[in-house]
């Protein structure tokens, strides 16, 4: 079954009810953003949760200490980098990566390439102000374009209970990413939550 990483977790209710309900990864924004949350916010809620549910760190040109530190403290199985993180860079680190790139041509698809030690390619859309929880999609039809190791895909960006499983269909990913489309008025919501992992369910069956 396609894996589910829920992005933006700001509340232990939320990480709680997403593992309940069978979501595999939990993703906590320390990059600047309306869902950053402190350290220390991340270790209560992260050890709130069993511990086979990878917990995830998203940080945008964050330095080798900082992801190191915060990885450590929270206790995270990855580090998300949504910035311009070199290669060199990423490989220094001695914490499993994700390598995130916003997507508009078959070139930035090109650039994914090099990060061949990455555990995981995020491949989010570049429309929307930010690095990263824009709400936005992609033209998932480049990825049929260049051969690409969907083993390593996480596919992001505009996902939501309506349009996750024709993503899946067409990209067939190893995890989708939703944080937007979990989100009623700006704020995680369970039943949101719930019936997006639902969908995903329903593509296995
Ligand atoms: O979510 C943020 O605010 C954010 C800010 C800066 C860098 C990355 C960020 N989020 C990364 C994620 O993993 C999101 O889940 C992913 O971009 C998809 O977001 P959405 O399109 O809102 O589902």
């Amino acid at each position: 079954m396609t894996r589910v990483k829920i992005c933006g977790i700001r509340h232990t209710e939320n990480a709680i009810e997403a593992t309940k309900r069978g979501a595999d990864m939990i993703g906590f924004v320390f990059a600047k953003s309306k869902r950053q949350v402190t350290v220390e916010q991340a270790k209560q809620i992260a050890s709130s949760l069993p511990t086979n549910i990878k917990k995830v760190g998203v940080f945008v040109n964050a330095s080798q200490e900082e992801l190191e530190a915060t990885a450590h403290s929270v206790g995270l199985d990855y580090v998300q980098l949504h910035g311009d993180e070199s290669l060199k860079f990423c490989q220094q680190l001695s914490i499993p990566y994700i390598k995130s790139f916003r997507v508009q041509s078959k070139d930035d698809l090109e650039q994914t390439k090099q990060y061949n030690d990455a555990d995981y390619i995020l491949l989010d859309s570049a429309t929307g102000p930010y690095r990263g929880g824009n709400g936005t999609q992609f033209d998932w039809q480049i990825l049929n374009d260049l051969p690409f190791e969907h083993e390593r895909l996480i596919l992001a960006g505009g996902l939501n209970q309506d349009n996750v499983k024709y993503a899946i269909s067409q990209t067939t990913p190893k995890v989708v990413d939703v944080s937007s489309g979990v989100e009623f008025e700006g704020h995680k919501s369970n039943q949101l939550i719930n019936q997006f992992i639902q969908s995903v369910k329903e593509c296995s069956k």
